[in-house]
């Protein structure tokens, strides 16, 4: 696959990509963790990547949302989904999910949400996730006791690509072998013809190491596992919490985690700890048995009563220290006490086994001499002892953990990948069951892809039952709901604070959700699939002639492009003076209606537009129903063909009864009557 065909992938990403396992297979599923895996790709531009991978999987143009603030809608409806995911990796997996045109992407994506909302948020499960995360590859690892070496520059080459935690020697012969293993712990050579040499040292061949990593570098997996711990054991727990069937036996994970210790090593073997206190302890060790020694001979040289010869005597005073002779004469016996012991204290401390024990009795052998010292020799070598024997043990040991680690390595990917995917689907659940949303029905034609996009076959518009958008100034409990449809071209009209802009707003919402192949928050929704979306924010106040001019522009613009459009508008007249708002809104409002486009225009001149226009515009209207506590009370449903009366007109009559109990009607009335 090219993958600089994706939209917004160039040739630094396409390399990136390339160097994962299988791209491909990641693109197709939109697996945004997988993708996060390529070389310098953050997680936010892999979402990037795999929405593009997805609109060219499904030819989609792209571009559904045309304004600014049809993006922004986009972005709340996505914000009411992140809001609800608890993992940094699903709110940005998240992203994949867009508006769409194309029939064959919505209906993916409905056919995922559908079993998406069927998931239950319990909140253990919402509790695990917490310690989910993508898992991660340690870096800098750096394996001092082995190397690799080979005498072939390619095969060198080679093994340092694959591994960079490991030293690689180029050797000629089996000299430059025997050179290396006295440097190195283990040395494992590549070629076949180092097979069965003899040299002294830990000297292994392995002519493949690739496939046996986790004999050559089981440090790679154990220090990947330890790393990922914790988000693997919390994997599992979500697994469990959540009754799914899980990649690999949680037991069997928790198990192979149990052996390993939080920096990588093995955990929990005794004569590995044994052996490793054993070499950390040996000079203290060797230093206390002198100790218990001199304390014994010192006990007993201050009981006895030594009678020196008038020989010795006089030798000690012209020769100054032979007390040692004296000693091994006097206190023979007490000297063999002291150092056995000595020797005691030494293997106990150190809990050495009978092999060890015997260089005990070459440590502390001498003849007699206070204080007694050991012997340097022999602790030196019993430490070379004890080394070699921790360094097989700990690698034996460590292969055979990363060999069981080996066996999970997979699974624990998909292991952690599904618990992460469960949070992309809780939170399209959790925004269901919050907002009461029920899944949109799609009628009507085809707007782009899958055969002919024209206005016949996409026409419909949009019918909300029941709509209640979470993303109003008001708790969602206070929400009244509202019904509206309009198939063609119309005018919401109505009084201030009517709800006008909300029900755009709610429109947009619902549309875009839909589009997105997502559950809305309405009791139902029937609608055509939309081209794009064009949703125009009222403006602030007039526009300079500049600012009007590119306006215009844009609804020049609009009016010339694609078929199956919805079109939103709130308050345009507000960018220039009344009448000639009114003409321009009339002249747009024809050219979408012939072109078969979707449209909501809110404005309060519907009467003037109407007039100025060359068909017959519908108008809808959002009523005040009455007045309560000096408040307008509004029915939040537009009324279909309804030209609702204005807060001024509203106003007005107010005054004209007021006034007619006084007497002063007759301007109240002339008022009203221009209305
Ligand atoms: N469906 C609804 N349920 C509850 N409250 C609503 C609803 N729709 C609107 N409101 C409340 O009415 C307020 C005004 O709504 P909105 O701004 O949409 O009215 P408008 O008709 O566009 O006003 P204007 O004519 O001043 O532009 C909102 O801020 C919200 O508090």
């Amino acid at each position: 696959m090219e993958f600089t065909s994706i939209p917004g992938v160039g040739e630094k990403t396409a390399d990136a990509l390339a160097a994962l396992d299988d791209p491909e297979a990641a693109l197709r599923a939109g697996d945004v963790a997988a993708l996060a895996r390529a070389p310098g790709l953050t997680e936010g531009r892999a979402a990037a990547v795999a929405q593009g991978a997805i609109r060219r999987r499904h030819d989609d143009p792209g571009g559904w949302t045309a304004t600014d603030r049809a993006d922004e809608v986009y972005a709340d409806a996505l914000g009411l989904l992140q809001e609800r995911a608890v993992t940094d990796y699903a709110r940005k997996r998240l992203r994949t999910l867009y508006p769409s045109p194309v029939g064959s992407r919505i209906e993916e994506v409905r056919e995922w949400a559908a079993e998406a909302v069927e998931r239950d948020p319990d909140p253990d499960v919402l509790d695990a996730l917490s310690g989910v995360e993508p898992l991660s590859e340690p870096r800098g690892l750096r394996i001092r006791e082995r190397a690799l070496a080979t005498a072939d520059a390619e095969r060198f080459a080679e093994a340092e690509a694959a591994f960079p935690e490991l030293s690689v020697e180029v050797v000629e012969d089996a000299r430059d072998l025997a050179e290396l293993a006295r440097s190195y712990s283990t040395v494992i050579a590549l070629d076949e013809r180092f097979a069965g040499i003899d040299v002294e040292g830990d000297v292994r061949v392995v002519p493949d190491p690739e496939d046996d990593v986790e004999e050559v570098a089981p440090e790679r997996l154990l220090s990947f596992f330890a790393e990922n711990r914790g988000r693997l054991e919390a994997a599992a727990a979500v697994h469990e919490a959540a009754d799914v069937d899980p990649a690999c036996d949680p037991d069997a994970l928790r198990d192979a985690l149990s052996r390993l210790d939080g920096d990588g090593t093995v955990a929990g073997d005794d004569e590995l700890a044994r052996l490793s206190n054993a070499v950390d302890d040996l000079d203290a060790a060797a230093s206390t048995a002198c100790s218990v020694a001199n304390d014994h001979l010192r006990d007993a040289i201050r009981e006895q009563d030594v009678t020196i010869e008038g020989q010795d005597f006089l030798s000690l005073v012209e020769q100054g220290a032979r007390v040692d002779k004296l000693l091994s004469r006097e206190l023979a016996d007490e000297y063999d006490e002291a150092l056995a012991r000595a020797r005691e204290h030494f293997v106990d401390a150190l809990g050495l086994d009978s092999g060890e024990t015997e260089f005990a009795e070459r440590i502390f052998a001498a003849d007699p001499t206070f204080p007694v010292e050991h012997n340097e020799e022999p602790l030196a070598r019993l430490r070379t002892e004890l080394k070699t024997a921790r360094d097989r043990r700990a690698s034996r040991l460590k292969a055979d953990l990363a060999a069981d680690l080996a066996a999970l390595r997979a699974d624990a990917d998909d292991l952690v990948r599904d618990a992460l995917e469960l949070d992309v689907e809780l939170a399209v659940s959790r925004f269901a069951r919050e907002f009461d949303c029920t899944m949109p029905e799609f009628v009507g034609g085809p707007a782009v892809g899958d055969g002919d996009a024209d206005a016949d076959s996409a026409s419909g518009g949009f019918a909300v039952g029941a709509g209640r958008s979470p993303l109003l100034d008001v708790e969602f409990t206070d929400v009244d709901p509202v019904d509206y449809d309009v198939s063609g071209v119309t005018l919401l009209s109505g009084v201030n604070s009517g709800g006008k802009t909300s029900t755009l707003d709610l429109v947009a919402l619902v549309v875009t959700l839909a589009h997105m192949g997502l559950p809305v928050p309405a009791d139902s929704v029937r609608l055509q699939r939309f081209s794009e979306l064009h949703y125009y924010a009222k403006s602030q106040g007039t526009l300079d002639a500049g600012a009007f001019e590119s306006t215009l522009r844009d609804f020049g613009d609009l009016v010339e492009g694609a078929t199956g459009r919805l079109v939103l508008v709130d308050e345009l007249e507000s960018i220039t003076e009344p009448g000639a708002s009114a003409k321009i809104i009339a002249g747009i409002l024809e050219a979408l209606d012939g072109q078969g486009a979707t449209a909501v225009f809110v404005s309060h001149l519907a009467r003037e537009i109407r007039a100025a226009a060359d068909f017959d515009v519908a108008v809808d209207g959002i009523e005040a129903v009455g007045l309560e506590d000096g408040e307008l009370v509004v029915n939040r449903s537009p009324r279909k063909d309804h030209l609702a009366r204005s807060t001024p007109e509203l106003i007005v009559e107010k005054l004209a009864g007021d006034a007619r109990s006084d007497g002063s009607a007759e301007f109240y009335e002339g008022l009203l009557e221009k209305f």
